[in-house]
């Protein structure tokens, strides 16, 4: 039984299915909480690891090594046989391979919790997964993968995963890292992604995530593309609500960034840290040449936008501009806000 995880008196088995940025911090923090932690890594991050360990550091001036022997992990699937709570944490392309691999290796009273951005990945979790409690998540925080085993994350934000048997939150829980629980998923799952429409404008701008918040110009950007994405799930009858804790509805969001820097810089402060090392997970793909969410995010919004006749220009520009980075391969085309709108200098 799935519920029965929360009851062990003992810390129960937790496998990271797919440790990056998010997972080796999360991950990392768990295993500081003295949880029983095992990361599903690549060879590479394996050899990162293993010669560095793994250091967190955060906003609020977190600064934690945990040594080589304080980190375990695994390269291969085999480590999911015994795991009691499963968190995925793998980009959205590589969630079908992973669950398999869950579905293959791991008992059925696993609780799978998908801590990916994107509001499908627990769609296609719940499909492949059929018979295993799969839940879904929010990790509202940014974190980068420093080199050297560094995760840092780079703003505050919660940690929710979605409610069922048992109290997975409760248990997860350690200090520094609060997970809390919600029924209905769905519409924090579309407010995130309005957020995180940001994480192309982000990669596109080749900007740390402050510099580009800080700057009016990428702040009207960003309020354009959320606006017309907000008509866009609005014509589909979808809820959305404000991930970042305030008081600020997502409908409204637009009109804050819209806000002169210095209104705005007394605003966010209230209800986000944001911290110089802060960039978008999109950013650290195209920076690595590899694939990245965009058809998860713009490219949703896009279909839905066709499928409802609702016009989306900048989402559409957005997505052709960062599919046309993603075959160049070489990183963030560094461009303006200008060049994004696709206006001459
Ligand atoms: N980074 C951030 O700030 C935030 C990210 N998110 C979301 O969290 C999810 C993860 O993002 P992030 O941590 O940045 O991504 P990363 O690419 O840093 O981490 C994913 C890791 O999983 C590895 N992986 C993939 N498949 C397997 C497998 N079968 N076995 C072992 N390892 C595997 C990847 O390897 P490989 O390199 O080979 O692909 C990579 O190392 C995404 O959905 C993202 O949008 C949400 C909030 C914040
Ligand atoms: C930075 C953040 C938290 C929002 O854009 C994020 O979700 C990401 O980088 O993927």
């Amino acid at each position: 039984m799935a519920s029965d995880t929360a009851h062990h008196s003992g810390s129960p088995r937790i496998v990271v299915a797919g440790a990056g940025a998010v997972g080796c911090f999360i991950g990392g923090m768990l295993a500081r909480g003295a949880h029983d932690v095992t990361l599903l890594v690549r060879p590479y991050m394996a050899e990162e690891l293993s010669r560095q360990g793994l250091t967190l550091t955060d906003y609020s001036g977190i600064d934690e090594e945990l040594s080589p022997d304080m980190v375990s992990m695994s390269t291969t699937p085999e480590c999911l046989a015994g795991a009691e709570i499963i968190l995925v944490t793998v980009k959205s392309g590589a969630t079908k391979d992973m669950a398999q691999l869950i579905a293959r290796h791991a008992p059925k009273s696993a609780v799978v919790v998908s801590l990916q951005n994107g509001v499908q990945n627990v769609g296609i979790l719940r499909e492949m997964l059929a018979g295993y409690d799969v839940r879904a998540g929010m990790v509202g925080f940014n974190v980068v993968a420093m080199g050297g085993g560094r995760f840092h994350r780079g703003t505050s934000g919660e940690l929710v995963i979605e409610k069922g048997p048992g109290h997975i939150a409760w248990t997860l829980s350690v200090k520094d890292l609060d997970f809390t629980e919600r029924k209905k998923m769905a519409p924090l799952q579309w407010g995130k992604l309005l957020i995180n429409l940001n994480n192309a404008l982000n990669a596109l701008s080749g900007l740390p995530l402050r510099k580009q918040v800080l700057d009016m110009r990428w702040r009207r950007l960003m309020a354009d593309q959320m606006s017309e994405a907000l008509r866009v799930l609005e014509a589909a009858g979808l809820e959305t609500i404000n991930p970042v804790p305030g008081p600020v509805p997502m409908r409204h969001a637009p009109r804050v960034l819209r806000l002169p820097t210095v209104l705005f810089r007394l605003v966010a402060r209230t209800m986000l840290s944001i911290d110089p090392n802060a960039r978008s997970s999109m950013w650290a793909d195209l920076a690595r040449g590899r694939d990245t969410e965009i058809e998860e995010l713009q490219g949703l919004v896009v279909k839905l936008a066709r499928e409802n006749g609702i016009p989306a220009p900048l989402n559409e520009r957005v997505l052709e501009l960062v599919r046309q980075a993603e075959k160049i391969g070489t990183g963030s085309p560094k461009l303006s806000p200008k060049e994004v709108r696709g206006r001459k200098r």
